[in-house]
């Protein structure tokens, strides 16, 4: 299993081109499943959930050429309307080809995924919302089975928002016969984006990036050309290292306007920061300033970023407060902080942070995707090494995130 050695306290120095956004590469794929027209992908993140998508979408019959960011699907040929469990335990994303497939060859049959780090992640929403379009669902053998002669648009109100519930929807509206409004829609820039892939294949809808989508069904959906948007959660991933280790940094390849909560609070942090429209160049010198927030649906702080701030906050002056509304068990990380010498106490969904002075490097655990960045960000502030194990879950949903670290003067490898 490989595992990240990091020597601590560097400066970083340089520039990073953020990759595109794994949570918009992920649905845009599967809609490749929707059409029978070649759909030309370009900015697809090099990372391992794209590597299960692809070899998932691959065993349905969907051709897939690669080469290197350009991914090109041709849907013509899918035989196969199955997710099975081994892929689906890998990565819960594969949820995501239940909607594409049941629209357009009325069946599907897709693992039901289990639990996860995080939290229990059901997936009642995007049952429910099926049903509601007239799908008839049933679970047996931990499998969800999906049938329906044609789906008919209808009005959905999901009980919480939902991000890939939303995109499941969203996706099988697309073939439904009439319009289907899916209200407490999710906003993410990630479902804008797979929206705005969906208008270019021919398909009706209205609302994009409001919590109200509106879609006319169309008979059938044609290829498209479509660049991934920035992973903006890389990119502010990165902004928290500086944050935390000191330096000078550029990003290239970032989407600022759709950053606006991270972006805020990093101001907070002290970080100096100069915006450009796809870029940004952030400076910190100096001891991070606390910053106190709760985890919320965008345009709200995402919590796909809170463990990286939490990792800030271990090494600011003074105390901080941060609240997980979104998931029930995100705070993996604070033991193995707590392990490197941050002093953080939790109590429920709030973690309680006294920034120490100096942390010091230990080995640590990796147990989540953003955790284990989060404990990356930590070592590269602390004082001597550290060793990051299991960051398989780091491989998941980061592109190279050491080769780029390397590149602005971390001392980090990777040992096989
Ligand atoms: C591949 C992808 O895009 N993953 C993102 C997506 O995950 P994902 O789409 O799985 O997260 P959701 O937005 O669905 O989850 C939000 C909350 O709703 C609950 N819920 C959701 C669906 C459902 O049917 N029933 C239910 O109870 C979840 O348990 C959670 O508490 O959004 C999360 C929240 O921004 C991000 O952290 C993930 O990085
Ligand atoms: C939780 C995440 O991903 P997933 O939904 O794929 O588990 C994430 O990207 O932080």
């Amino acid at each position: 299993m490989d595992k990240l050695l990091i020597q601590g306290g560097k400066r970083l120095s340089g520039e990073i081109a953020i990759s595109g956004a794994k949570n918009a590469a992920l649905p845009i794929l599967c809609a490749g499943l929707l059409t029978a027209g070649d759909l030309e992908l370009s900015n697809v993140p090099h990372l391992h959930d794209v590597a299960t998508m692809l070899k998932l979408l691959g065993q349905t019959g969907l051709k897939v050429d690669q080469d290197g960011e350009r991914v090109t699907l041709n849907g013509s040929a899918i035989t196969k309307l199955e997710a099975p469990y081994e892929m689906v335990k890998t990565m819960r994303a594969s949820i995501l080809v239940l909607g594409p497939l049941l629209a357009r060859f009325g069946e599907a049959k897709v693992s039901l995924p289990g639990g996860c780090a995080i939290g229990s992640r059901p997936v009642d929403q995007h049952i429910k919302g099926l049903q509601a379009l007239g799908a008839e669902i049933s679970i047996e053998g931990g499998y969800i089975y999906a049938k329906c002669k044609k789906l008919k648009g209808t009005r959905i109100v999901t009980d919480m928002i939902t991000v890939t519930g939303t995109e499941n929807l969203l996706m099988a509206a697309t073939l439904a016969e009439g319009e289907t409004i899916l209200e407490n829609a999710a906003r993410e820039p990630e479902v804008t984006d797979l929206a705005h892939l969906l208008v270019a294949m021919g398909a009706r809808i209205e609302g994009i990036g409001s919590d109200r989508l509106v879609i006319q069904g169309v008979p059938e959906l044609h290829g498209a050309r479509h660049a991934v948007i920035s992973d903006r959660i890389e990119a502010a991933t990165f902004l928290c290292a500086v944050a935390a280790a000191g330096g000078d940094i550029t990003l290239r390849n970032t989407r600022t306007d759709i950053m606006d909560a991270a972006l805020d609070k990093l101001r907070e942090v002290g970080l100096e920061m100069t915006i450009g429209d796809n870029w940004i160049r952030a400076q910190m010198n100096r001891r991070p300033t606390p910053v106190s927030f709760r985890t919320t649906e965008y345009p709200g702080f995402p919590t796909d970023m809170q463990a990286q701030f939490m990792a800030v906050n271990t090494v600011a002056d003074g105390a901080s407060r941060v609240t997980e509304t979104i998931f029930e068990n995100r705070f993996m990380h604070v033991q193995e902080m707590n392990r490197l010498g941050a002093a953080i106490e939790t109590d429920g969904n709030t973690a309680f942070i006294k920034g120490v002075e100096q942390l010091v490097g230990a080995p640590v655990m990796a147990t989540d995707l953003r955790a284990s960045a989060s404990l990356v960000i930590a070592a590269l502030a602390a004082r001597g090494e550290t060793l990051v194990d299991r960051i398989y879950h780091l491989d998941r949903g980061y592109d190279r995130m050491e080769v780029k670290l390397s590149a602005v003067g971390a001392d980090i490898r990777r040992i096989k």
